[in-house]
């Protein structure tokens, strides 16, 4: 039955989106199923169990009512026509088969489940790392979150719950109609013509309450939203004075989830009156009705009881099939996102780290050969046009431009994380796909303008960059990087954890473990997305000192926010939305008059001496 979660406090479980059941969707379904089938023999042993417990519970009524029967010195049926105490040590008998054999169903449902679960959730995060970029670009980290929790969460619910309880309750309602018929015809008559109009009646009225539930759960996430954002930016509402606004924010929205929740507790009152009287009211109808027969010696107590017992059942049963139901297309629609990321094409990257080795060395000369691209989102836009260009390697190569130029596109295509439409890029005079994309990545290393850390300590992050090194290497790679000083000084020195995404480490210092990380990774060609965050002077000091260490003998591609650092660069290339306006080195560049290079150069002098 629709069961009504008015608690405004229960915020955190959202609705999923349902999907509709057809064949197409049952076919989808029947994909993920197929994850079963290492484990169908418990399953199908499962299923049977299940089968067993039901049709077993479906004899309690009877049980009953020949005790009832039994008492009064009747017989009950010609099966069950023993005394009172061969029927009770019966009825226990069969309660024990009946424990028995519902433990193990529950277990083994659970068991299957749990390890079908656990290799879709597996293929889908696996699935989900190895693809392009260009899916992420597309999508929320937060909606694929979503994907491998909650979508997940709800297929092992159909998996373990529904489906079982579907099967069970279907067998206990056919079950049930069958033997209220055989005890009276007349009274499941007359049940059967009352009964759906009362369920679908509550079930109309439910999935209303249910809506006005879900409105007050939106409304409460919109105020959690307001703290989490002034908490959040506590900084500035204190600084604009603004705590009077914020609360009278939070107040208004507290005061709409009240009103709400209070609209839905009288709907919610209403229904609870309606069940306790219609439905309650059916049974008593029954009970009258029934004992009217009795007293006419048309029945037994014994089998009015009985028909109770099992009109309860069914009703019970019919009751529970929408919400099953609706479970069900819940359950659908996950499985149909869920498979969207499993259909998806990744790209070709092993997830087995004995595959990561390079098979082909690239010594580290570098071509961009006429090189067109737009992002496929976007294709409108043409972010790099006939882009060409040589580094030899060793070369020390610097993109310039203003914001939006499509610098940082040019580092995404180096790594293969976009393809261009047209043109090539060669590495060592091959092109591009003459490689592994493993080969490619594993040396190319990029040290980003913002660097992302994970939460663990400092010396799992320099690994990061080689998984197998050794802490002496770690060390070592640490003091290049000029880093080794200030990750001594913590107390817990390389085992220091750096907090989420690295918040403990100042801007410099997370360069320094990134500028380690890369050396440590030892790449044939390096990208640094220079950061355009100022340090103070010191620490600029410490990081370039670090960078030079880490260029030489390198091929680098410096993508170049403040000219003055890449003076000594081999080849400067200037880019105007996605064209290479000039190349050259600074002495060359800083001679063409009207030229881009030489007026941001002037324009960043002037600034500087302000
Ligand atoms: N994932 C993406 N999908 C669609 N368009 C993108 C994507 N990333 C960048 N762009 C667009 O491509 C263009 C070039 O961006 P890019 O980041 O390469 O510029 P940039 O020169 O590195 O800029 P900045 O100096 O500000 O970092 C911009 O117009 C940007 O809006």
């Amino acid at each position: 039955m629709a069961r009504a979660r008015l608690n405004s406090g229960n915020a955190s479980e959202k609705e999923l989106p349902k999907a509709k059941i057809n064949r197409e969707s049952l076919k989808n379904i029947g994909k993920l199923i197929s994850y079963i089938k290492p484990y169908r023999g418990r399953f199908i042993a499962a299923l049977l169990f299940l089968f067993v417990s039901s049709i077993v519970g479906l004899a309690f009524p009877s049980f009953l009512g020949a005790l009832i029967d039994a008492a009064q010195g009747k017989t009950h049926s010609k099966y069950l026509s023993g005394g009172l105490t061969v029927i009770g040590l019966t009825a226990f008998s069969v309660l024990f088969v009946q424990a028995f054999v519902s433990y193990f169903r529950v277990v083994w449902f659970v068991q299957v489940a749990e390890k079908a679960l656990a290799d879709i959730r597996r293929d889908t995060y696996f699935k989900l790392i190895t693809l392009p970029m260009n899916f992420f670009s597309n999508r929320r980290v937060g909606e694929l979150n979503s994907r491998i929790s909650a979508d997940l969460s709800q297929i092992q619910d159909a998996i373990t719950t529904t489906l079982a309880e579907m099967i069970r309750q279907l067998i206990l309602m056919v079950g049930g109609v069958t033997l209220l018929a055989i005890v009276s015809i007349k009274l499941t008559l007359s049940l059967l013509a009352l009964l759906p109009f009362l369920i679908a009646f509550a079930v109309v009225f439910g999935r209303f309450i249910r809506k006005i539930s879900r409105q007050a759960q939106d409304k409460l996430a919109d105020s959690n939203t307001i703290v989490e954002e002034t908490l959040q930016g506590i900084a500035n509402v204190k600084a604009f004075v603004n705590e009077a606004y914020e609360a009278k924010r939070y107040n208004g929205n507290l005061r709409e989830v009240v009103n709400i929740a209070v609209k839905g507790a009288r709907f919610r009152g209403i229904f609870a009156s309606f069940i306790v009287f219609c439905l309650f009211g059916t049974i008593i109808g029954v009970i009258w009705y029934g004992s009217s027969l009795v007293s006419h010696g048309e029945m037994t107590v014994g089998d009015l009881t009985k028909f109770v017992l099992y009109a309860i059942f069914v009703a019970a049963a019919m009751g529970s099939f929408p919400e099953l139901y609706a479970n069900m297309q819940k359950a659908v629609g996950a499985s149909e996102r869920v498979l969207e990321i499993l259909n998806e094409n990744a790209e070709p990257v092993s997830i087995n780290a004995e595959d990561n080795i390079i098979k082909q060395k690239i010594s580290g000369n570098l071509s961009f050969n006429n090189v067109n691209f737009f992002y496929p989102s976007r294709p409108e836009i043409t972010v790099l046009n006939s882009i060409s260009f040589d580094a030899t390697a060793g070369q020390k190569v610097a993109i310039v431009g203003p914001s939006g130029s499509g610098k940082s596109t040019m580092a995404a295509l180096i790594l293969q994380f976009y393809y261009p439409q047209s043109g090539t890029i060669l590495f060592d005079g091959k092109p591009a796909n003459a490689y592994t994309l493993t080969d490619i990545r594993n040396q190319v290393a990029i040290v980003p303008q913002d660097v992302l850390l994970f939460g663990g300590t400092i010396l799992e992050n320099i690994q990061y960059g080689a998984l197998s090194a050794s802490r002496e290497d770690v060390i070592q790679a640490a003091k290049q990087a000029n880093a080794h000083q200030f990750i001594s000084n913590f107390p817990e020195g390389y085992d220091t954890l750096v907090g989420e995404r690295g918040v403990k480490l100042s801007g410099g210092q997370r360069q320094r473990i990134a500028i380690a990380r890369a050396l440590l990774k030892n790449p044939s060609i390096l990208i640094l997305d220079e950061a355009t965050s100022s340090l103070d002077s010191e620490s600029e000091r410490l990081v370039q000192d670090a960078l030079e260490v880490l260029m030489k003998g390198r091929t680098s591609v410096i993508i170049a926010h403040r000219l003055s650092t890449i003076r000594e660069a081999d080849k400067i290339i200037v880019l105007d939305k996605g064209i290479i306006t000039e190349t050259g080195t600074h002495e060359e560049l800083m001679a063409h008059d009207g030229g881009l290079y030489r007026y941001l150069s002037q324009l960043q002098l002037e600034s500087a001496t302000s």
